[in-house]
């Protein structure tokens, strides 16, 4: 039987098409999915119908989805890192040199001659006005970046090649995103040190319960005068009455963000885009595409890459049944689990552990099939979330 896939927003059609259509439905309504994928929509858990097994975000903030809701029903969350970064570094540059050079105010200020008919009078009042719109380089200035992952690793090396210093501040840094960083950025021991000595301060974050408000007075009070703050995360990091404030107050010069709020618009020393970092044509196809290949591997192979709730796990299918298993991770249940196989004289082949702060997440190769009452035993087991057969099984797969 067809797997129903779901979108809730437009995917780009290269990431689909790795869905064959001999056994995989896609549409945008299903009664009864068995996997979401979807970009900025905001899911709510009730949307999640209990026939889902899989959730895959293209893109990388999973802060639209009801992560921990889909946790306690055993429902991996997905994600693409890095797929979308070189179009957020790209759109970074931007913001650095709109908010450098006198580039908006200057095209806005040509726009209203549009009066002026004589070229030669048209050059004159260009040339007389231009000192208006004067601005200051990049090279020698020091960028400041919070979050050296995908996206804040590429722009502190782009920032590195167009001459500037970099400041960068990570606690929770990966040892591999450690590895692609480049030797000349310096770390910042504190938040407020970075602030502190940057002429522009790039934000590269999740949104999470401890990055809510990060950027708060506080911070902003720390700032250079000159100093340009660029927001390309999420608008939750920012606490927007204190950039406001700080903005009235001239504690900073800019602020250039891509998570407008009705507060910010109209004003002249912010620049306001509309959630676009994303939005290329190789970005969506890039997240569409990985996020097609991890949701296909999981359903007809029950691995697991790129899951912002369960444990990373990967098992080579070579041939039968296997046993995918999500449960609470306490004690017992994989023996469990074992036990009832063991009972039925079923031989395991092949299997992989491995937990996830709360979650347990198992695969189980076996020889021979299992019949529907095994699978509902398993599934009766205290602790046990969801049961799954996979493969070239004998008997129906219970949803
Ligand atoms: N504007 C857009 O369209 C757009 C596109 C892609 C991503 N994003 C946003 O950018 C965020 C980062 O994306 P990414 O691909 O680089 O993710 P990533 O997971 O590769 O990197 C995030 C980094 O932030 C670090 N971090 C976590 N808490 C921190 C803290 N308190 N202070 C400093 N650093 C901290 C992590 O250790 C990690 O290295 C996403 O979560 C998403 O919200 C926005
Ligand atoms: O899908 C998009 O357009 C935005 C994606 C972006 O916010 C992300 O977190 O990856």
């Amino acid at each position: 039987m067809a797997s129903k896939i779901l979108t809730l927003n437009q995917i780009s059609v290269k990431g689909l098409d790795r869905l064959p259509r001999e056994t995989y439905e896609i549409a945008s309504e299903f009664g009864t999915p068995d996997a979401i994928m979807l970009r900025s929509h905001k899911l709510k858990n009730e949307e999640i119908a209990d026939s889902v097994i899989a959730i895959a975000r293209a893109g990388a903030g999973t802060n639209n989805i009801p992560v921990a809701d889909c946790t306690a029903r055993g429902i991996p969350v997905f994600n693409t890192p890095g797929a979308n970064a070189n179009a957020v570094k790209e759109l970074v540059a931007v913001g650095m040199l709109l908010g450098s050079r006198g580039v908006i105010e200057g095209i806005d200020y040509v726009h209203t001659l549009g009066d002026v008919t004589d070229e030669a009078e048209l050059n004159k009042t260009l040339e007389a006005q231009k000192k208006q719109f004067k601005g200051s380089e990049l090279v020698g200035k020091t960028l400041g970046v919070v979050g050296l992952g995908a996206i804040g690793s590429m722009v502190a090396e782009m920032a590195l090649t167009l001459g500037m210093e970099v400041i960068g501040y990570d606690p929770a840094l990966s040892v591999e995103a450690a590895w692609r960083l480049s030797s000349r950025v310096r770390k910042a021991d504190a938040l407020a040190s970075l602030f502190a000595r940057s002429d522009y301060i790039t934000l590269h974050l999740p949104v999470l319960e401890s990055t809510r408000g990060l950027v708060n007075a506080e911070l902003l009070a720390a700032m250079k005068p000159d100093a340009c703050v660029l927001n390309f995360a999420r608008q939750q990091i920012v606490d927007d009455e204190a950039m406001i404030a700080a903005l009235d107050a001239g504690q900073l010069r800019k602020y250039i963000t891509d998570f407008p709020a009705p507060a910010l618009i109209g004003r002249k020393d912010v620049i306001l885009m509309p959630h676009i970092g994303a939005s290329t044509d190789e970005a969506e196809e890039n997240c569409a595409v990985m996020a097609a290949d991890q949701l296909r591997d999981f359903i007809e192979n029950g691995n697991i890459k790129n899951s912002v709730n369960f444990p990373t796990l990967q098992l080579e299918h070579v041939t039968g049944c296997r046993l995918a298993i999500a449960n609470e991770n306490v004690p017992k249940i994989l023996g469990s689990v074992l036990a009832i196989l063991a009972d039925r004289d079923i031989n395991v082949i092949d299997m992989l552990n491995k937990s996830r702060d709360e979650i347990a997440y198992n695969l189980i190769d076996i020889e021979g099939t299992l019949s529907d009452e095994v699978l509902q035993e398993m599934r009766a087991l205290e602790g046990v979330i969801n049961v799954r057969l996979i493969g070239d099984c004998a008997c129906d797969l219970p949803s």
